[in-house]
């Protein structure tokens, strides 16, 4: 296994609330290059939340945020050309092909024009778009627009991976490619952060679970543990009951 590396993805005591409703309460984690870190959580446990604050899209109301040690608020856009992400649903133009989203794509990961349009090939061949390449993302089925994103995301192989839910309407294939590609992301010395619902793969893909319940980090599971399905039902459980 790579050797892990600094800490890329930090938090520390984040608080987030939409109204008067706490969303995360007091979580700290960090990421580290080199390491795939998985959160997994119930339903409304508060993943997304957590990603869309380390790329800036939201800010937090206690607590601090830091991408290679900058708040995202204030990292100029230099840095997030080395940002990969894939939050919620997959970012295409509907109405370009696959091809042109993915130079679009590489131009605003920083690449020249030249690089881009390299780029966009070899991805398509990696995530087996071929056969969809001049296709207009709209008409898409859902697990290529998926593959669509994440080809997106690696497009200019960032050292910081940011995914939600990746494993999304992918077939048995995407899954399989998806974990070939963390694992080369790894080798790289990419920081990797992903959420999940899938046990079993991210206990196939992740240096390091986490497990979150409603908005709090209530422990962390071993990947190469046995019955992670139980040991992570115990954790949700116990917080429940704790805050009865
Ligand atoms: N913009 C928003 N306004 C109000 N509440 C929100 C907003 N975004 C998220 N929430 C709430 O925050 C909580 C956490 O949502 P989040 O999407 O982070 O959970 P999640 O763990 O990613 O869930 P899932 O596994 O279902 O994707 C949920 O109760 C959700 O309804």
């Amino acid at each position: 296994m790579t050797e892990v590396g600094d800490v890329v993805l930090e938090c520390r005591n984040v608080c987030k609330r939409y109204g008067s409703a706490p969303v995360l309460e007091g979580v700290t984690t960090e990421v580290r290059a080199g390491e795939v870190h998985a959160f997994v959580g119930l339903n409304g446990a508060g993943k997304t939340t957590l990603m869309r604050l380390f790329l800036g899209m939201i800010e937090p109301d206690d607590g601090i945020v830091r991408v290679r040690g900058l708040a995202p608020s204030t990292m100029p856009a230099r840095h997030w050309t080395g940002v990969g992400h894939l939050v919620e649903t997959p970012l295409a133009y509907p109405e370009l092909t696959v091809a042109q989203n993915l130079r679009i794509a590489g131009r605003l990961a920083g690449l020249s024009a030249a690089g881009a349009t390299a780029a966009a090939d070899r991805w398509i061949e990696e995530l087996v778009l071929s056969r969809w390449a001049r296709t207009s993302a709209r008409k898409l089925s859902l697990g290529n627009r998926q593959r669509l994103g994440l080809a997106a995301a690696l497009i200019a192989d960032p050292d910081v991976l940011i995914l939600d839910e990746p494993t999304n309407a992918l077939d048995p294939a995407g899954i399989m490619l998806l974990r070939t590609l963390l694992q080369r992301s790894r080798e790289r010395g990419a920081a990797t952060l992903v959420s999940s619902h899938h046990l079993d793969e991210v206990a196939r893909v992740a240096d390091r679970i986490t497990a979150v319940n409603e908005g709090r980090v209530v422990g962390s599971l071993d990947p190469d543990g046995i019955d992670l399905e139980r040991q992570f039902f115990d954790l949700v459980y116990r917080d429940s009951e704790a805050r009865r």
